[in-house]
């Protein structure tokens, strides 16, 4: 992995490339309620409920293997549920609906740009414009090897991107990623969602990247919404006020109960 240096003026790029008008930022964008998902005898998600409205940013918190992917797959349609019902955009092949996870899927066979373009090969201007947004511009003809981690995970975000998406899952797509591009990503995807208005949920087990992003922080426990907290906070948030760090700690030591404890309380 290599460190980014294609650092670019983010809001300013994305402000210039911003749809006119952005989505409505009203109703509900999607709602589920009492969904169950198991895997064999393993139920992952019990009888989950939870809405979202339109063009609100949600992070979905939890400890490893509490279902946090479960819960975006089966959102896009790809996996199924067991029981319960999904509003709004279920399935897999609604282009109202993009998911991006913590590997860029980038084909290695294709250039960047028929990457971008991959379910609208007819849209190869739109998908060179989308690179540009991302920071992109000048390296559609290279192969996905030539990007660093970084350019591929902004590449893959310009793929999800081209299909204006009014509902766009992130699942841990920053994870893997060095600080320095990860922060630069971060502030991309807020000024993305601010000046597009798309609905976003965001997987991940970094507390600060929920905080930093989300007005809304979900944590899974036992396969259900076992805390929903609201994020007032002015945005760019500021990761070193006292406000923030409260709400970090204390959704850090909600993380960090075994499960034993988390089993007693529940
Ligand atoms: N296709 C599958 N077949 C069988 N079990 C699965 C499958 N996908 C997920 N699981 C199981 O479901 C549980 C939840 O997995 P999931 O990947 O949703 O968790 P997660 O919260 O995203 O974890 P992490 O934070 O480590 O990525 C785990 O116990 C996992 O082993």
């Amino acid at each position: 992995m290599y460190i980014s240096t294609a650092l670019f003026d983010i809001s300013d790029t994305v402000r210039r490339a911003a749809p006119k008008p952005p989505l409505p930022r009203q109703g509900v964008a999607l709602a589920l309620e009492d969904v169950s998902v198991a895997f064999g005898a393993r139920p992952v998600l019990n009888e989950l409920r939870l809405s979202l409205r339109a063009g609100e940013f949600v992070a979905v918190l939890g400890r490893s293997g509490c279902g946090k992917t479960t819960l975006l797959r089966t959102i896009a349609g790809l996996d199924g549920a067991d029981a319960g019902s999904i509003a709004v955009g279920n399935g897999s092949l609604d282009p109202s609906v993009r998911i991006m996870f913590q590997e860029p899927r980038l084909l290695p066979w294709k250039s960047v740009l028929e990457n971008v373009a991959i379910g609208k090969p007819r849209s190869l201007n739109a998908a060179a414009a989308t690179l540009s947004i991302v920071g992109l511009a000048g390296r559609a003809d290279d192969w996905p090897g030539q990007l660093s981690d970084g350019q591929q995970q902004r590449a893959a975000l310009a793929r999800a991107l081209l299909h204006e998406p009014q509902l766009l899952l992130l699942d841990e797509p920053l994870s893997a990623l060095d600080s320095p591009s990860r922060a630069e990503m971060q502030q991309l995807i807020e000024a993305l969602w601010q000046s597009r208005g798309f609905t976003a949920v965001l997987a991940t087990h970094d507390v600060q990247e929920a905080l930093a992003l989300a007005d809304r922080v979900v944590l899974i426990e036992h396969g259900r919404i076992a805390l929903d907290v609201q994020v007032d906070l002015p945005r760019p948030r500021v990761r070193s006020g006292a406000a923030f760090a409260s709400l970090e700690q204390r959704l850090q030591q909600r993380m960090l109960q075994p499960p034993a404890a988390l089993a007693s309380a529940a």
